[in-house]
């Protein structure tokens, strides 16, 4: 049943690839993680080969600007996560380029904030952009723009702002890559008991409650309960979704072969009314 519902993968054809800071950088030092990089970048410029269009959300502007800087403490205040994420975001797009040039691929940067998406006409611009660059047959790069975003204007969370992408642009697929194989049936971290569940065919109550908010590595931010609430939101939009371990990027293959490879989440049909309550609600 598992395998056979996995099918569908294999016919996604816009996809979403979200990569949280703790899947890009050494856990001992911060640092970025270049062999990593490479084999993420390979993957994509693989997929984008096959013809699909690929849209990255990569987290990590603060955990590398916060390497860069020096500093030795986890950033708190807005204005040295800011100054970080200036820094960090402008190594990060660097080494990204660097890379998908090598594989003869057109990275591009595209920075929001929750105001891109509440304003009608910087979402419209927004959409405008992305769509010109799949069809430039370029790889859109997005993050949070950290640097000028303040707690009113934040999604905070790397997972929300990847699912709201996905229904932005109409994705088929959003694929969460995170610390862990997926949504277990409690925090294996704590609970080594806890169960992989490997099928989400309807995300109740029971299930949102599994997802602790707290992460447990030193630069994630949101733990499993901004994934399961992006989850909502790309059900609602009638995008499955996927959470799979980004500690080997070669799940992003495993996953789009329909091999049973982290916890897929089944969208059913679209509901336009529940995504712009959700947006009104972050306001
Ligand atoms: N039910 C659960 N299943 C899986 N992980 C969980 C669960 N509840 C809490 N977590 C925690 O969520 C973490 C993943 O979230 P986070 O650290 O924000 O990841 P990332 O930086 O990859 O986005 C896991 O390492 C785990 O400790
Ligand atoms: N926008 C921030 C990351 C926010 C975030 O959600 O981080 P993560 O939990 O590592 O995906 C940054 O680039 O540092």
């Amino acid at each position: 049943m598992n395998s056979s519902i996995r099918e569908i993968l294999k016919d996604k054809k816009r996809i979403v690839i979200k990569i949280g800071s703790s899947s890009l950088t050494h856990p001992e030092t911060g640092a970025l993680n270049l062999t990593k990089l490479e084999v993420l970048v390979r993957e994509i410029s693989d997929l984008h080969n096959m013809g699909k269009d690929v849209i990255v959300v990569s987290s990590g502007a603060i955990a590398v600007g916060r390497r860069a800087a020096g500093l030795g403490h986890r950033p708190s205040e807005t204005k040295e996560k800011q100054a970080c994420a200036a820094i960090g975001q402008a190594r990060l797009m660097m080494i990204y380029q660097k890379l998908f040039s090598e594989y003869n691929q057109l990275a591009a940067q595209i920075l929001m904030t929750k105001r891109t998406v509440m304003d009608n006409l910087s979402r419209f611009n927004a959409l405008n952009t992305f769509q010109e660059l799949l069809k430039l047959g370029a790889i859109p790069i997005v993050n949070e723009n950290d640097t000028v975003s303040t707690y009113e204007m934040q999604f905070g969370d790397n997972d929300t702002l990847s699912a709201i992408v996905a229904a932005l642009i109409d994705a088929d697929l959003l694929l969460l890559l995170s610390d862990i194989d997926g949504l277990f049936t409690d925090d294996p971290n704590s609970n080594p008991n806890a169960e992989l569940i490997h099928v989400v065919e309807k995300l109740d109550d029971h299930l949102l409650k599994m997802g602790k908010s707290t992460s447990t590595s030193d630069v994630g931010t949101g733990g499993m309960a901004s994934k399961l609430t992006a989850a909502k939101l790309a059900s609602a939009a009638g995008t499955d979704m996927v959470i799979a371990n980004g500690e080997d990027f070669r799940n992003i293959h495993r996953v789009i072969e329909g091999q049973d490879c982290g916890t897929l989440f089944l969208s059913h049909k679209k509901d336009e009314f529940y995504l712009m309550d959700y947006l009104e609600k972050m306001l």
